[in-house]
């Protein structure tokens, strides 16, 4: 490998603003402004002399989004919406991009995720793919969306309303000193997001880029759903070819290193995966974390230092089976690391498939049934909302 490339593509990397400590807008608000309330299409023609045909295409999807603006698909009823209908009631939570509140349209509660518009052609880019893809996506391990809204400078996503994403929950579980994610909650996770992943790939060729702990969200009846779509691609031949952003503490080997952070596949959302399911279950992010990023995303594309592993993990006992699918999931070299396909025939992977009848594993564990859902609410129950706020030392601080 070049060593020269190499260390470019990591300070790229190290520097983006997709890293760990997201820069936020600084025109975020709770509230929705009057401005934004008022639907006024976009005049859009850019100046002959600044003329950028990738910024055209980009104001043009824009300008067709508006024709769809404020007509909201609720429980099969198409409906046209009015923006004053929209009642904010409180922050869910909030994201380099913009922020999510819970809020109340035509009777029904809903998360509205508000993204801020400004110049800059890659804050568009990300606003229309995260509308274009939550719009296009029918899956029950994704987050539903309603609808959108379009105004001149925000655009506000309409969505079914989570409880809590694995971040949050893993910051009142540390705070709370409860134990971690079980196994079996993992295996749920892992169930859900790989059906989730595969379904994004087999149906719409896209490749989600972003997974972490925030963007797998849990609801109360204990289901997990993605989100978030801001930098998810659409693939050709199965491989992304944009070296688009992502959280670099979650970025696979491959993604860190110049030659192929241009050309990959799914296979770096198994290492991003594989990285979370760790930190949920151990409570710690696997790698040492300092002021220097650049010194973190060195270690992960190390191929010749080793990948974490459950193996080592003395404070908790994992079964082998799980240590396997994790340790398959973390290969360092993309090219031992299974695909979605592959790694849907693991026996851990099909321990958590309901359609598996009486081999499904959430059916009862040690004599117990034992249910996600009770999990989780037991968690919101014996943990302080507050601590959702908090950081946990040594962990990349996403949102
Ligand atoms: N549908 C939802 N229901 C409840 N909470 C949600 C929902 N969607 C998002 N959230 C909360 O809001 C947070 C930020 O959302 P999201 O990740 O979509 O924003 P973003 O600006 O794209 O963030 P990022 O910086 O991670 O890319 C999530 O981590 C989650 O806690």
């Amino acid at each position: 490998m070049d060593n020269v490339c190499f260390q470019q593509r990591l300070r790229e990397c190290s520097s983006t603003s997709s890293s760990p400590q997201h820069q936020r807008p600084n025109n975020i608000g709770y509230l929705t402004s009057p401005m934004e309330r008022k639907f006024t299409p976009l005049s859009m023609k850019p100046s002959p002399s600044r003329r950028d045909t990738e910024k055209d295409a980009l104001e043009f999807e824009f300008l067709e989004g508006c024709k769809k603006s404020g007509v909201l698909d609720i429980d099969g009823l198409k409906q046209a919406v009015d923006p004053n209908e929209i009642h904010i009631i409180g922050l869910l939570g909030s994201g380099s991009c913009g922020v999510v509140e819970s809020a109340m349209v035509k009777s029904k509660l809903m998360a509205v995720k508000t993204m801020y518009k400004n110049d800059n052609k890659e804050n568009l880019k990300r606003i229309l793919r995260d509308v274009r893809i939550m719009s296009l996506c029918n899956s029950p391990f994704i987050v539903t969306s309603y609808g959108y809204f379009m105004f001149d400078s925000s655009v506000k996503i309409c969505m079914q309303i989570m409880s809590a994403c694995c971040e949050k929950l893993l910051r009142r579980i540390y705070h709370s000193k409860l134990e971690f994610f079980p196994e079996y909650v993992a295996g749920h996770i892992v169930y859900s997001a790989i059906s989730a992943l595969d379904y994004l790939k087999e149906r719409h060729s896209i490749i989600h880029r972003d997974i972490k702990p925030s963007n797998i969200l849990f609801d109360d009846s204990g289901n997990i759903k993605l989100c978030d779509f801001g930098i998810s691609g659409f693939m050709t031949n199965s491989m992304a070819h944009s070296k688009s952003e992502g959280c670099p503490p979650y970025m696979a080997p491959e993604r860190l290193t110049i030659e192929t952070n241009s050309k990959y596949d799914v296979r770096s959302d198994v290492w991003s995966l594989g990285i979370t399911i760790y930190q949920l279950v151990t409570g710690i992010y696997p790698f040492p974390l300092n002021d220097m990023e650049f010194t973190t995303l060195t270690i992960i594309a190390n191929l010749n230092l080793p990948s974490p592993s459950l193996k080592g993990e003395t404070t908790r006992s994992f079964s082998p089976l799980f240590i396997e699918f994790l340790d398959f999931c973390l290969r360092k070299d993309v090219r031992e690391r299974p695909e979605y396909k592959q790694l849907m025939k693991h026996d851990f992977f099909l321990d958590y498939d309901p359609s598996r009848g009486d081999f499904y594993k959430l059916k009862t564990i040690n004599g117990n049934p034992s249910h996600v859902a009770e999990w989780f609410n037991s968690v919101i129950a014996r943990s302080r909302c507050e601590d959702e706020l908090k950081p946990i030392p040594n962990t990349p601080c996403v949102n």
